[in-house]
C-alpha cells in the first residue's frame, strides 16, 4: 500500500508567517564555489535536503573537507583539495550537482564517474558533455549517449566553447563556475535562446562573493578566495506559501526575501498580483494578502519555471482560464512537469489543457483526488494547496518533497 498525506483545509482566512529553509540553488553554487577555494569557507543559513547533501557527497569526493552541521545550518568547506584517483560521484535526482559537477571535476585531470539515480540519467547531458570536449576534456558516456553515467578526464584547457541555452541554464551556470580555473579561462558563447536567465545571475553573484568575476559569458583566468557566506531562504520554496493566501485567502509573509533577493523566484509573487493578490515587499520580507478572489492570466514562465506548477494549482480557483507560456523545457526535469500537472489536475476533473510551451487551465472544482506524485518533489508541494480549500485531497509519496523541502508539510500546516 502507498503510504499518502491528506492535506487539511483551512476553514478561516490565513495570517500566518514563515521562514522557509536554505535556497537549494545558492547552497549549491557555493558549496562548489568553496570547495573549489583554497582555504576554510563557512556556509550559513544553507539547505540541508537531498539535492545538497549530493552536492556536499559530491565535492568531498572531489577533495574537499566538509563539516555540515544541520541544526546550525552551517556547512564548513576545506577547499581546495583534490579527487583521488577513481573517484565516484553520486549526484542521486540532483540536476544542480550533477551539471555543476561535471565540469569542476574536470579541472583535475582525474578520472572521475559522476551519475544518479534512475530519474536523473533520464534527464538530458548532451550539451555539458560537447562543452567540456571543446574545452579540451575527455568525456565518456558510459550509458546512453547524451546521458549519465559519464566519466571526465584529461586536463581541459578552456577558451572558447559553445553550449545551447533552451534546455537548461545549469549547464552554462557549471560552466561558468569551472572558469576562472582553466588555463585559458573560458569563454562561452549561446547557441540557442537562454532560459532560466535568473539562475546565471544568481552564478554570477555567488562567484563574485567568492571573488571571481565574470565579464558578460566570459571568465578570465583567475581563482576564488575563501568566504563567510549566509544564504537565504529558498523563494521556489516560499512560492507554495504565496500560493496558500491566494488559494484559501488571507495574508502570508515570508521572512528573510525581500527586494534584493538573488533568487528569480520571488517574481512569483508578482504574477499573483496579476491575478488580484496584493503584495508588499521590504529588504526582509514579502506579504501576499488576497481575498481568495482571483482572475486568469496569460504569462510566460520560462524565467521562473520551478513555480509553473504552484500557478497551476493556484489557477484552478480564479473566476477566468490561465494560460502559461515559454516553458516547454520543463518536460526534462523530474517528470515532464507539463504532462504531469495537466494529468493530475484532469483526474480531479478540472479542464485542463497542454500545450506545446504550456498549459491552460481553466476555473474548476477539484474533488476529492489521490494525486499521483511522479516523484517530483514540486508536483507534491503544488497539488497540497488545492487540499487548502478542498475536502478530500491526497497525495502519494509524499516523502519525495525531501528533495528540496523535508520540513515542507510541517510548514504548510504551520500556517493555520
Ligand atoms: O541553476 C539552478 O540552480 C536551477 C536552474 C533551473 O533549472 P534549468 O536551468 O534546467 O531550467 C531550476 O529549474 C532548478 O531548480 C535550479
Ligand atoms: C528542477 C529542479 O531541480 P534540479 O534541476 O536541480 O534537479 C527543481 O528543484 O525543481
Amino acid at each position: 500500500m502507498t503510504l499518502t498525506k491528506t492535506v487539511r483545509v483551512v476553514g478561516r482566512q490565513l495570517d500566518a508567517e514563515v521562514r522557509p529553509p536554505g535556497s537549494k540553488s545558492i547552497t549549491n553554487r557555493a558549496l562548489i564555489c568553496a570547495a573549489l577555494a583554497p582555504g576554510v569557507s563557512t556556509l550559513r543559513g544553507a539547505l540541508f535536503a537531498d539535492d545538497t547533501k549530493a552536492m556536499m557527497g559530491a565535492i568531498q569526493a572531489l577533495g574537499a573537507g566538509v563539516e555540515a552541521n544541520e541544526s546550525e545550518q552551517t556547512v564548513v568547506v576545506r577547499g581546495g583539495g583534490a579527487p583521488k584517483p577513481g573517484a565516484v560521484i553520486d549526484a542521486r535526482q540532483s540536476g544542480t550537482t550533477s551539471r555543476f559537477v561535471l565540469p569542476a571535476a574536470a579541472l583535475f585531470g582525474t578520472r572521475t564517474v559522476v551519475d544518479g539515480t534512475p530519474q536523473l540519467r533520464a534527464r538530458p547531458f548532451g550539451p555539458v558533455f560537447d562543452a567540456l570536449r571543446q574545452a579540451g576534456a575527455k568525456v565518456e558516456e558510459l550509458g546512453e549517449p547524451g546521458f549519465l553515467p559519464a566519466a571526465v578526464s584529461g586536463l581541459m584547457r578552456g577558451g572558447a566553447v559553445h553550449v545551447s541555452g533552451h534546455v537548461s541554464s545549469q549547464f552554462l551556470s557549471g560552466l561558468l563556475m569551472a572558469g576562472p580555473l582553466l588555463g585559458d579561462g573560458l569563454a562561452v558563447s549561446l547557441t540557442s535562446e537562454l532560459v532560466s536567465v535568473p539562475y546565471v545571475e544568481m552564478t554570477k553573484a555567488v562567484m563574485a562573493a567568492f571573488g571571481v568575476r565574470v565579464d558578460g559569458l566570459a571568465v578570465p583566468k583567475s581563482s576564488y578566495q575563501p568566504c563567510s557566506y549566509g544564504i537565504e531562504p529558498d523563494a521556489s520554496a516560499a512560492s507554495y506559501f504565496f500560493g496558500a493566501a491566494a488559494v484559501a485567502g488571507g495574508r502570508v509573509t515570508v521572512r528573510g526575501l525581500g527586494t534584493g533577493s538573488l533568487q528569480g523566484d520571488v517574481r512569483f509573487a508578482d504574477v499573483l498580483e496579476l491575478m488580484g493578490a496584493a503584495v508588499t515587499r521590504t529588504v526582509d520580507a514579502i506579504t501576499v494578502t488576497s481575498s481568495g478572489r482571483l482572475r486568469g492570466i496569460d504569462v510566460d514562465m520560462a524565467d521562473i519555471s520551478d513555480t509553473a506548477q504552484t500557478l497551476a494549482a493556484v489557477a484552478v480557483f480564479a473566476d477566468s482560464p490561465t494560460r502559461v507560456r515559454g516553458i516547454g523545457f520543463i518536460r526534462g526535469k523530474e517528470t515532464d512537469r507539463i504532462g504531469a500537472m495537466v494529468t493530475e489536475l484532469r483526474r480531479a476533473g478540472v479542464d485542463a489543457v497542454e500545450d506545446e510551451d504550456g498549459f491552460t487551465i481553466h476555473p474548476g472544482e477539484p474533488r476529492p483526488t489521490v494525486f499521483h506524485t511522479y516523484e517530483d518533489h514540486r508536483m507534491a508541494m503544488s497539488l497540497a494547496l488545492l487540499g487548502l480549500r478542498v475536502p478530500g485531497i491526497e497525495l502519494e509519496d509524499p516523502g519525495c518533497v525531501a528533495k528540496t523541502y523535508p520540513g515542507f508539510f510541517a510548514d504548510l500546516e504551520s500556517l493555520g
